[in-house]
């Protein structure tokens, strides 16, 4: 794992941005696209102010959700309403490039069909995992990554690569999550925090090694970074 903890909040959404350039320009020329899932959360803010000056070609890239609240889409809850209002209009991206998530079955409804989305995008049938360029994770003060939340029994799924849950710990209860199975098939893995208010998490989850959710992304071939400001990485030894 590389563990990487830069100054403050401007030099990780700098160091986010190389990142993201990097794997970005290798996934098009070897794939002709990009296929990045995103987190909601500060990450938006993150990679909002990250990609208004990248060099890269965004008509090539192909935008997934890691999670989703199952919420309407001009609720301040909604991660795609979110990314639509403070993304999208800031680049030349447009809304048929994001695969969103149709909520408008029951939850598991909405899971199912959005597996069968990124399933087709990746023009791959049932029982083949498809690989990810790379997913923007965050992580909840409680130790949860993308709607995977401590000692809840989804992290022990290991069909479904999208996963419905009804009893989220953290409002909104309804949500529909990228399972581990699928998370750790990803080409790279990256996390992006910062604040004090991450720290403590940061040194159970990526220090001490606690079976907490976000301990437990571990791209079985494939890249995992974590990117800090020094407050969230106060207890990383470098
Ligand atoms: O509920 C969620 O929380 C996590 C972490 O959010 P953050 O605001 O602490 O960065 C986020 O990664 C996930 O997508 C979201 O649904």
């Amino acid at each position: 794992m590389n563990l990487i903890v830069v100054k403050n909040e401007a030099a990780v959404i700098e160091r986010l941005k190389k990142e993201i350039e990097d794997r970005a320009e290798e996934a098009v020329k070897t794939r002709g696209v990009f296929r990045v899932g995103l987190s909601g959360g500060s990450l938006v803010n993150y990679l909002s102010t990250a990609i208004q000056s990248m060099k890269v070609d965004l008509s090539k890239w192909q935008l997934f959700f890691c999670d989703e609240r199952f919420v309407a889409e001009n609720d301040s809850d909604s991660t795609y309403g979110v990314y639509k209002t403070a993304l999208i209009p800031k680049t030349s991206l447009k809304e048929e490039q994001f695969i969103w998530i149709d909520l408008s079955g029951t939850v598991e409804e909405c899971a199912h069909d959005y597996e069968k989305k990124i399933l087709k995008e990746f023009d791959m049938e049932q029982a083949v995992v498809p690989r990810f360029d790379l997913l923007l994770l965050g992580m909840g003060p409680d130790g949860h990554t993308c709607s995977l939340f401590p000692g809840h029994k989804l992290l022990e799924e290991n069909h479904k690569l999208i996963a419905a849950i009804e009893d989220s710990p953290k409002p909104p209860p309804k949500r529909v999550t990228m399972t581990l199975p699928l998370i750790n098939n990803a080409s790279c893995c990256l996390f992006a925090m910062c604040g004090e208010g991450k720290a403590d998490m940061v040194k159970k989850v990526f220090v001490d090694k606690e079976p907490l959710p976000a301990g437990l992304v571990q791209p079985t071939n494939g890249d995992l970074i974590c990117i800090l400001d020094e407050a969230a990485g106060k207890y990383v030894k470098q």
